[in-house]
């Protein structure tokens, strides 16, 4: 390893390829990034339908895109806003660390321990066959929980920090499903931005 590059974690699971980096910014930068982030991203409220009824999503977001193409999951469907400089930096930053060009972002904003994100994977078709998804954290730190779909050992949970970038790639949508919890612990905002490439 060398001196200046950040820790690297390699998890070894069933069907996915799942890697960490705790400091992918340091705490300076990441303090900066949640600021403008908060401050200029469209964030938004959507409702989402589920078994006829409908709710308020809990929790804001907004999606970024290099192209003009919507973005559906879970019954809604997002329309891209042109990258932002920042937002464009970003991706930059993760496209050299990880070798690979992503289209879009999905941008989450968890406003306390109240917002959440149900279990799911993002597997939607316009992802692709095995996509890359590039995930990074800013603010509070909350747990992110995975599970194997067919496999009830494989459970577990890593926490997401101020700054941390979270590589999931391979099978890993196929077979695993990933949720942020809600906590009654009185906690803080947190930022989070999913790359993704969208075909
Ligand atoms: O907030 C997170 O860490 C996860 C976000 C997520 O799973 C998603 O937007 O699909
Ligand atoms: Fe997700």
């Amino acid at each position: 390893m060398d001196l200046f590059s950040a820790e690297k974690k390699h998890f070894n699971l069933p069907n996915a390829e799942l890697l960490y980096i705790e400091n992918f910014y340091n705490a300076t930068n990441a303090e900066y990034y949640f600021d403008i982030l908060k401050k200029t991203v469209n964030w938004q409220q959507d409702d989402i339908t589920l078994f006829g009824k409908t709710y308020k999503q809990p929790r804001l977001t907004s999606l970024y895109a290099n192209n003009s193409k919507p973005y559906s999951y879970s019954n809604i469907t997002m329309q891209p806003t042109i990258f932002t400089s920042e937002l464009q930096q970003i991706k930059s930053d993760i496209e050299q660390e990880v070798e690979h060009q992503f289209t879009s972002v999905l941008l989450n904003l968890y406003r306390n321990g109240n917002d959440s994100n149900g279990w799911h994977a993002d597997n939607e078709k316009a992802l692709g066959k095995n996509p890359v998804i590039a995930s990074l954290s800013f603010g509070e730190t909350r747990p992110f929980h995975f599970k194997h779909r067919h496999i009830k050992d494989e459970r577990h949970k890593i926490n997401l920090n101020h700054g941390s970038l979270l590589l999931m790639r391979g099978e890993m949508q196929h077979y695993w499903l990933h949720q942020i919890a809600k906590t009654k612990k009185t906690i803080g905002e947190r930022i989070n931005l999913t790359f993704r490439t969208i075909l």
